[in-house]
């Protein structure tokens, strides 16, 4: 369970070290830097230990910056007067530059981290590795991981992890082997993708965010592209209804349904773009589905439109500036027809929303929607979930970093936005959206409830609702995400798609109440 608001920009290690590296350049001695992480854990666990009562402190140090934060906490909690134990991976007279420094601050008896036992341990404060994780863990370090996530099962026990819990890597939220599984992480300056990212996020139990003496101003020179899906990071964008404005300022989305069978799909995207704020939005369905789609619609405007022809007939009104397509659109050759004629060259910006059969109809020919992107005169989002990703983007690379770290789901996304020049909404539990400019958000949080059927489809017509109203796309792409969301915490269990849509104003009043 993460807490948030965090502050927007996300991080890769790299970055961090470097923003660590600019602070102590600018003169800020690296001691200070990890005298504050260290009190921000002692504060943590203080808190923690104030509430169970609890006084024995177990710290298992590392052998970087990271075990270094172990040993100044382990020295600030001794001075509080808690029962602390350090026991450490490697003996401290190995140690090097601040880590050397921090251990000689500890004066008490260093334990064999492989051999210590957590006998009466209250809580266990994680300082092995932080963002300087290189490569997998094995061996004793390895054991000594299983040892303490089976103690923390079995007792029930909390475990605080500085920076990150370690085996979790903060780039790609990969797990390096094996991971803690910690109850709270103290993080520093800003979080690391790794963080919000699965599987490192549901290591990582609450997300707290320290900030230690690094001035914002080092991310002129970073320029991170990643951010949380918060509204800090889209807000400014969000176009609100004006006094003198009317429907048509507000856009018209056109949805398209599929074939008589399968028409609830698109009538839920066509309801959630229209609570998404669309002026107007328009179903648009074939000739044999007109009497199923017409008596379930109300506000939703219905218009025949019979394949490609008929499209072209519909988009003739230039007013018209969303299509949204793929919910119950079937898998084959006449999908594909009507994508390309949505995205067909015109005179106006039109956006177009691909998802679900749109995008599997062109599994086999990823090529061709290439193409037809890349002709297209208006921005193009696309929401595919992993089966959808996995099928549109087959050739991506999926071998690991150089570290041997596999490409994370940032990664991935934001090379297929780049391949096909399109934003990409790639769905679940920490939904990622790229543009093909490389900027991309993580969504910190998603109830587990949005895992049913309908949602992705409510989630295209949000989409197609933010653009009609002109948002920036990646912008729009972004607020949909945490709208969606925000909608399914608000209802909270046993949520089904119909539910999402029905609390999309509660969203939009949380969004309103905020000042830009
Ligand atoms: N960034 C900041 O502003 C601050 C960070 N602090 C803390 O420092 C750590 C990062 O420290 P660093 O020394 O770079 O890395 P680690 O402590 O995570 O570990 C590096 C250490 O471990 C070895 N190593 C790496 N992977 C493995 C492995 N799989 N098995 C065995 N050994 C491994 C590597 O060779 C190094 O020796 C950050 O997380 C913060 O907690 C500061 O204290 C405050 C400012
Ligand atoms: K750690």
């Amino acid at each position: 369970m993460p807490l948030g608001p965090y502050p927007p920009e996300l991080l890769t290690t790299a970055q961090m070290a470097r923003a660590d590296r600019l602070t102590i350049e600018s003169g800020v001695a690296g001691m200070a830097l990890m005298e504050k992480a260290a009190a921000a854990i002692a504060a943590a666990a203080t808190a923690f230990l104030v509430k169970t009562a609890g006084r024995r402190v177990l710290v298992l140090c590392g052998p970087g910056n990271n075990g270094g934060d172990g040993y100044v906490a382990a020295r600030i909690l001794r001075s509080q007067r808690f029962k602390v134990r350090v026991a450490a991976l490697t003996p401290p007279d190995t140690l090097h530059g601040d880590a050397r420094l921090a251990a000689t601050s500890w004066d008490g008896r260093v334990e064999d981290a492989a051999t210590c036992d957590f006998k009466g341990v209250d809580l266990v404060i994680d300082a092995l590795f932080g963002t300087g994780l290189a490569r997998d863990l094995d061996g004793p370090t390895a054991e000594l991981i299983l040892r303490l996530n089976a103690w923390r099962e079995e007792t029930k026990q909390k475990i605080i992890a500085i920076d990150i819990p370690s085996g979790v890597d903060g780039t790609s939220g990969a797990i390096r082997g094996v991971a803690v599984q910690a109850d709270s992480t103290v993080t520093f300056f800003r979080l690391k993708c790794g963080h919000l990212l699965l599987p490192g996020r549901l290591r990582c139990g609450t997300i707290s965010c320290a900030h230690i003496g690094i001035r914002s101003n080092v991310l002129e020179k970073i320029q991170p592209q990643t951010f949380v899906n918060e509204p800090a990071a889209w807000r400014d964008a969000l176009r609100l209804p004006s006094v003198e404005g009317h429907k048509y300022a507000r856009g018209h989305a056109v949805v398209i349904s599929g074939g008589a069978s399968h028409t609830g799909a698109a009538r839920l995207s066509a309801l959630a773009a229209l609570r998404g704020g669309a002026g107007l939005v328009t179903l648009a369905t074939p000739q044999e589905a007109f009497a199923v789609n017409a008596p379930a619609l109300t506000a939703v405007m219905l218009r025949v439109a019979d394949g490609p022809a008929g499209l072209s007939a519909l988009l003739e009104d230039k007013r018209k500036n969303v299509v949204a397509l793929g919910p119950g659109l079937g898998v084959g050759e006449a999908s594909c027809a009507l994508v390309e004629t949505a995205l067909a060259p015109s005179p106006e910006r039109r956006a177009v929303v691909l998802d679900a059969d749109a995008l599997t109809s062109f599994a086999l020919a990823p090529d061709r929607l290439r193409e037809a992107i890349r002709a297209a005169p208006g921005p193009v989002v696309l929401t595919p979930h992993g089966g959808e990703f996995a099928r549109l983007f087959h050739g991506q690379r999926w071998e690991r970093t150089i570290s041997g770290a596999p490409i994370s789901k940032l990664e991935r996304t934001r090379d297929a936005a780049r391949d096909i020049g399109a934003i990409v909404i790639f769905k679940g539990p920490d939904t990622v959206v790229a543009a093909p400019d490389g900027r991309a958000s993580i969504l910190a949080e998603a109830s587990p409830w949005l895992a049913t059927a309908g949602s992705g489809d409510v989630l295209t017509g949000i989409v197609a609702g933010l653009l009609a109203q002109g948002m920036e796309p990646f912008a729009a792409a972004s607020c949909a995400v945490w709208m969606h969301a925000a909608a399914a915490d608000d209802f909270g269990a046993g949520l089904i798609a119909d539910d999402i849509i029905d609390r999309l104003p509660a969203a939009w009043r949380r969004l309103v109440s905020i000042q830009p």
